[in-house]
């Protein structure tokens, strides 16, 4: 057989435009694209009416093995990952005891994950006080890049991450550069956000209202700011994770134009949660940085039309139920994180390209080719020949509405439950296997691979 795959007549998202197309595949990776490749393969799928995408690459997801695999584990998540149209995701290097910052812990999760994942991974490693020294054994290991936090995490378990103070945050960024790695932030100020989330304990003020105007807009901005800064001071290469208002993407604009090295990203639950509907909604909407209200979630849209949204991605973290909901009303004290990387590509696709008319490559622009550019995983990201054939189709009018019995994850809680979507991810093939389809769900055996900072080193 001359191919082993034809995906016949979709509407193809290329880099630049979308084109009516058979899309054939060889030994993993996309080896023609035509109007007509005819019929020689082993596998024909048709795709007439459907969109054929770059599966996505969620570059922000916390899987919680090993340590805690009770909250999430890498089967599970993958299985999520892969039916929301996912073909590759990078793990935080936190929620996992222990935290990925030494070189030992590193392997811990490179051994946990072996033969579980669905879909192709990467690690990041953690920037935190105390691990300078580690940093040059993990980028030589193969970390994709390293996350720090500048507010707090909240977990005083001995084994866990913990936030940098400016010091680590300065000296991390020299050592960075020097490693040329990107640092990812989570950008909040620590002191205040704590020391008002203390006020409103004090006060008895819990509600979600409370715990999200305890973060309000100026703590991201500030911290934002101050990163950037050490950002030019260092060289350091640096990214922003879950950026959540239009006011914070500004200085990083900026910073760029002046020829800073940074990126940012935002996920799908700033584009389509308020907080309003947070405080309806209840604990599974508990993140932070916090929703916003509808004026902010509206100058958000302002600028990814504007185009300065370089990626969208999950920040799938899960917990278990109880964690959310342990009777208690004191949102403070509830876990904060979204369960969320099922509905990436279907809810932003609906939202931005069927709702605002963003254009479809647009969309395939912030999913997959800048998440694949910024993190050097040069085979991946774009429907081109001879990348990685990792490919989704999207049948734009299959609406549906989401059920818990719809979810892969450990734990079947999401905001997004009862939410109808006017879009649907129908099949999913990681290098031209078929990994996920909507009439069979998920197919076969976890395929997926383990990429580095410098190639594909291991197959599991
Ligand atoms: N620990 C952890 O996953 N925190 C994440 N959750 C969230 O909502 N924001 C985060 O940074
Ligand atoms: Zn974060
Ligand atoms: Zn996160």
């Amino acid at each position: 057989m001359k191919y082993d795959l034809i995906i016949k007549g979709g509407n193809v998202v290329l880099r630049h435009e979308v084109k009516k197309a058979d899309v054939a595949v060889k030994n993993g990776k996309i080896a023609a694209i035509d109007r007509n490749l005819g019929k020689e393969a082993s596998q024909i799928v048709d795709a007439h009416g459907q969109y054929v995408m770059p599966g996505m690459i969620d570059a922000h997801v916390h899987i919680c093995e090993p340590g805690r695999t009770e909250w999430e584990g890498f089967e599970t998540g993958t299985k999520a990952l892969a039916a929301g149209g996912t073909t590759t995701y990078i793990d935080m290097p936190l929620n996992a005891l222990p935290a990925t910052t030494t070189k030992e812990a590193l392997k811990l999760k490179f051994e946990a994950a072996k033969g579980k994942n669905y879909v192709d991974y990467g690690f990041y490693g953690g920037l935190v006080p105390g691990n300078i020294e580690n940093l040059q054994e993990l980028s030589d290991e193969g970390v994709i890049g390293f996350k720090c936090f500048m507010a707090s995490c909240g977990s005083d378990h001995p084994d866990d991450f913990k936030n940098v103070d400016d010091y680590t945050l300065y000296k991390g960024m020299k050592k960075l550069a020097e490693l040329g790695a990107v640092l990812l932030i989570h950008a909040e100020n620590a002191e205040i956000t704590d020391r008002f989330a203390e006020e409103k304990i004090r006060e008895g003020k819990v509600t979600a209202t409370d715990y999200a105007d305890s973060r309000p807009i100026f703590t991201e901005v500030d911290a934002v700011k101050r990163a950037l800064f050490l950002g030019k001071e260092t060289g350091c290469p640096l990214h922003f994770v879950h950026i959540s208002t239009a006011e914070a993407i500004e200085p990083i604009i900026k910073a760029r134009n002046e020829g800073q090295d940074v990126t940012l990203e935002s996920c799908p639950h700033y584009f389509t949660i308020t907080a309003k509907e947070f405080e309806k909604i209840g604990p599974v909407a508990k993140c932070s940085p916090p929703l916003r209200s509808i004026e902010e979630q509206e100058k958000l849209w302002g600028a990814l039309k504007q185009g300065k949204i370089d990626m969208l991605t999950s920040d799938h973290s899960p917990c278990p139920p109880s964690m959310k909901y342990s009777g208690t009303d004191n949102m403070f004290e509830v876990w904060g994180g979204i369960t969320g990387c099922q509905n990436n590509v279907d809810l932003m696709f609906d939202e931005a390209v069927k709702k605002r008319n963003i254009p479809v490559t647009e969309f395939a622009r912030m999913i997959a080719i800048t998440p694949a550019e910024r993190f050097n995983l040069s085979s991946k990201g774009e429907i081109a020949v001879s990348k990685d054939a990792d490919m989704i189709l999207i049948d734009p009018n299959r609406s549906y509405t989401l059920t818990e019995e719809d979810l892969y994850y450990r734990h079947k809680h999401s905001p997004y439950v009862g939410r109808t979507i006017h879009c649907r991810v129908t099949k999913t093939f990681v290098r031209g296997s078929l990994v996920f389809d909507l009439e069979k769900g998920i197919i076969g055996k976890p395929i997926g691979q383990f990429l580095t900072n410098k190639e594909l080193i291991a197959k599991t």
